[in-house]
């Protein structure tokens, strides 16, 4: 729970920007996940193509998108969404949609994140979507990413919850093995993602997950990226690095937020 507070925000690219708490209104984690979301949506302009994120964060994000088309406050927005979840969504909302093919560059990307570290490097995919987030992500002109206050961390893997890899089907005991020895140095364990029966975890894109379980900082986290994606067998991992521009932080201290290539904080 965190205190609510006046949503009063100063722009600036050099500084981190803090909204302090006025109200003693209690809040809940998705009502700090909806005041981020709804920030971030204010960068949103007619006229732009954007990237639509997944998970319950983003899912405030494309509310609020759709709920400005209806009112007539943006117009021609094109949505290009990242998962087939948050497709539906955005065409319940009457949202147009379209796809990296025809507009493989997007002007701007909202979504969340599971952990954000003090360089703005993240990890994503504990949804199962971090294929098609890094692909319209890693094409977007601003990346901004929307958490409540406990997504930050010291280090990636610091919330000792999972790395996703997305790796494909075809003997996935010996992907994940390769996985885990590849990582056993940080105390890794590595766990094919399972349904709500037991069954593997299907992606969007037909392929399976190993949430990778550290107990260690990976220290120089190019190189580890470099080298998960080398092995045979994995699509893609759930590190996304040096890819945000900015980081919507909301929390009790209110809300902050972050930009890349700053890293003091001015709160209030
Ligand atoms: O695959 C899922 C995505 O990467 C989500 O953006 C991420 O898991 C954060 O989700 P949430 O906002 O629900 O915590």
């Amino acid at each position: 729970m965190a205190l609510a507070y006046d949503p009063l925000f100063i722009s600036s690219d050099k500084i981190d920007v803090v909204a302090a708490p006025t109200h003693p209104i209690l809040l809940t984690q998705d009502d700090l996940k909806r005041i981020a979301a709804y920030k971030a949506v204010d960068f949103v302009q007619s006229g732009m193509v954007l990237g639509l994120g997944t998970g319950s964060t983003a899912k405030h994000a494309v509310d609020r998108i759709g709920e400005l088309l209806r009112h007539g406050k943006l117009e021609n927005i094109v949505g290009i969404p990242t998962s087939k979840k948050t497709q539906e969504q955005a065409l319940s909302l009457g949202i147009p949609l379209s796809d990296l093919d025809a507009h493989p560059v997007i002007d701007l990307s909202i979504d969340g994140a599971d952990e954000v570290d003090p360089f703005l490097n993240l990890v994503k995919g504990r949804g199962g979507s971090l294929l098609r987030e890094k692909m319209i992500e890693g094409a977007s002109k601003k990346f901004v990413v929307i958490v409540d206050e406990s997504k930050m961390v010291k280090h990636i893997g610091g919330s000792k919850l999972a790395l996703p890899v997305e790796i494909v089907p075809f003997c996935w005991k010996f992907t994940a093995e390769k996985l885990r020895a590849l990582l056993e140095g940080y105390g890794c364990e590595a766990n094919l993602r399972l349904g709500e029966k037991g069954e593997p975890f299907v992606t969007d894109n037909g392929n399976y997950i190993v949430d990778m379980h550290l107990e260690e900082d990976m220290g120089d986290l190019g190189a580890v990226s470099d080298a998960i994606l080398r092995l045979p067998g994995v699509v893609e991992h759930g590190m996304f690095l040096d890819m945000a521009s900015t980081v919507i932080i909301a929390g009790e201290f209110g809300v902050k937020i972050k930009n890349k290539h700053t890293t003091t904080c001015s709160c209030s």
